[in-house]
C-alpha cells in the first residue's frame, strides 16, 4: 500500500513517520509550504526550521521526501473564506477549511491522488461499521481534533489514516523521546492552521483596515469604550477590549453600525445559549437518521474544547438545531456544530452556525 505522509515538523507527524515504519509500511513524506513570509515583513513563518525537522525524520526512516507548495490554493480559498466571514461579522474556522481544501483537497487533487491512504498526525480515529468508514474519536479525549475534521467528506476520510489516534499525548511524546526524534520536546502549535503563525489582528488589519466604533454595555446601553473595527471582535471574548473593571465579554455585534455589544461579569446570562441552529448540516459518512420529526439525542461541540456537551437536535426542512442540556458559553455565528453519537465516539457531521 502507498502512503503519503503529511508531516509539518511537530511532533505528533513525526511520530505517524515512525508508527507507519513499524507497521511495514514506507511512506512518501510530504512537507506542505504555505510561504506566509512577504516583503514588509508583517507576516513571519519560520518554516526553516519544521523543513530541517522534517528532512531528519526522512533521512533517518529513508524515506521519500517531498516539498510541496499549496501557497496559492491557500490564499485563495482558506485566506479568502476567512477575511470574508469576518467582514461578515462570522467568526470563521480557517482550520477546518484548511483541512477540507487544502491537506485533504487540493493537496489530494495535485499529490495525494498517486497514493492509496492519505496519513497525518491528527488526534483522530476511523471505524469500520456497516461496511463504511465513520470519523471517530481520539483515544486522548483532551487532544481529540475531530472537531477541525467536522467538515470532511466521505471520500476524503476514507482515504485517511490517523496512525497515532490510539495514542495519548504523552505515549507520543514518549515515542518521540525513546526515539531521539528531535521534534520530542517541540510545543504544541496554536491552532489556526497556517494563519497560527502569523499575527492574526495585524493580518486582519491588512486586508480590512480600522474603523473606530463604540462598545456598548447590552444591559445599559452605555457606551464604555471604542474599538478599532468590529473584525478584530469575536463572540465570547474577553481578552483585548482594553476595557477596566471587568471581566467584560462580547456578547453581539451590529455589523452596520460597527458596534461592539459587551456584558460583565462571569455569570451574565448574555453569554450562554441552549439553542444552536445550523445550517449547511452536511453528514461525513452516512446520514443515520434520514427525515425524522421530534428529536435525537446526541453530543456536540461548538469549538475545540475537551468536554462534549450533551443535547437533542431536530430537523425543520435542511435547518438542523441542537439543544443543548446544559448552557454554553460564546455561540458564535460561522464557527460549526459539530454532532457525535451519544457516546461521543463517532463524529456525524457538521454545519455552520447561524
Ligand atoms: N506544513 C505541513 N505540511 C504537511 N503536513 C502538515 C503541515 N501542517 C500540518 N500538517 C499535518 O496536519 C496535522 C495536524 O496539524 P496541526 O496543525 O494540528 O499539527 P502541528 O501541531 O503543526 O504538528 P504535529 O501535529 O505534527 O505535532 C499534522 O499532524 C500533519 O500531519
Amino acid at each position: 500500500m502507498e502512503i503519503a505522509a503529511l508531516v509539518s515538523g511537530g511532533v505528533d507527524s513525526s511520530v505517524v513517520v515512525h508508527r507507519l515504519k513499524e507497521m511495514g509500511y514506507d511512506p512518501t513524506i510530504f512537507y506542505i509550504k504555505i510561504g506566509m513570509e512577504d516583503e514588509e515583513g508583517y507576516i513571519d513563518c519560520p518554516s526553516e526550521e519544521d523543513i530541517e525537522i522534517v528532512t531528519f525524520i526522512a533521512k533517518k526512516y529513508g524515506c521519500r521526501f517531498e516539498i510541496v507548495s499549496l501557497h496559492e490554493e491557500y490564499w485563495n480559498s482558506v485566506v479568502h473564506y476567512t477575511i470574508e466571514s469576518v467582514k461578515r461579522g462570522l467568526t470563521p474556522n480557517p482550520d477546518m477549511m484548511c483541512n477540507k481544501l487544502i491537506k485533504f483537497g487540493t493537496f489530494e487533487q495535485k499529490w495525494g491522488h498517486q497514493f492509496d491512504r492519505i496519513a497525518t498526525g491528527h488526534y483522530a480515529t476511523t471505524t469500520q461499521s456497516e461496511g463504511l468508514t465513520w470519523l471517530s474519536t481520539a483515544k486522548d479525549h483532551v487532544k481529540d481534533q475531530t472537531y477541525f475534521l467536522g467538515q470532511v467528506s466521505y471520500v476524503q476520510v476514507s482515504k485517511l489514516m490517523f496512525p497515532i489516534g490510539d495514542l495519548l499525548k504523552s505515549e507520543v511524546r514518549e515515542i518521540a523521546a525513546e526515539n531521539r526524534l528531535p521534534s520530542a520536546q517541540r510545543k504544541d502549535s496554536q491552532g489556526i492552521c497556517f494563519l497560527g503563525k502569523v499575527n492574526y489582528n495585524r493580518f486582519i488589519e491588512r486586508y480590512l483596515g480600522k474603523k473606530e466604533g463604540l462598545i456598548v454595555e447590552l444591559e445599559t446601553g452605555n457606551i464604555i469604550g471604542r474599538h478599532q473595527g468590529y473584525w478584530f471582535h469575536t463572540i465570547g471574548q474577553r481578552k483585548g477590549l482594553g476595557l477596566s473593571g471587568g471581566p467584560w465579554f462580547v456578547i453581539k455585534k451590529d455589523v452596520n453600525r460597527n458596534i461592539v455589544y459587551v456584558s460583565k461579569g462571569y455569570d451574565t446570562k448574555y453569554q450562554y445559549g441552549n439553542v444552536i441552529n445550523l445550517q449547511g448540516f452536511s453528514f461525513i459518512t452516512k446520514d443515520p437518521w434520514g427525515d425524522f420529526e421530534g428529536e435525537k439525542e446526541i453530543t456536540f461541540k461548538i469549538r475545540h474544547t475537551p468536554e462534549f456537551t450533551r443535547g437533542h437536535i431536530s430537523k425543520k426542512g435542511d435547518l438542523y438545531t441542537i439543544s443543548s442540556e446544559l448552557p454554553v458559553q460564546g455561540i458564535a455565528a460561522g464557527q460549526f456544530g459539530v454532532v457525535y453519537d451519544l457516546e461521543s465516539r463517532i463524529c456525524l457531521g457538521s454545519g455552520m452556525i447561524i
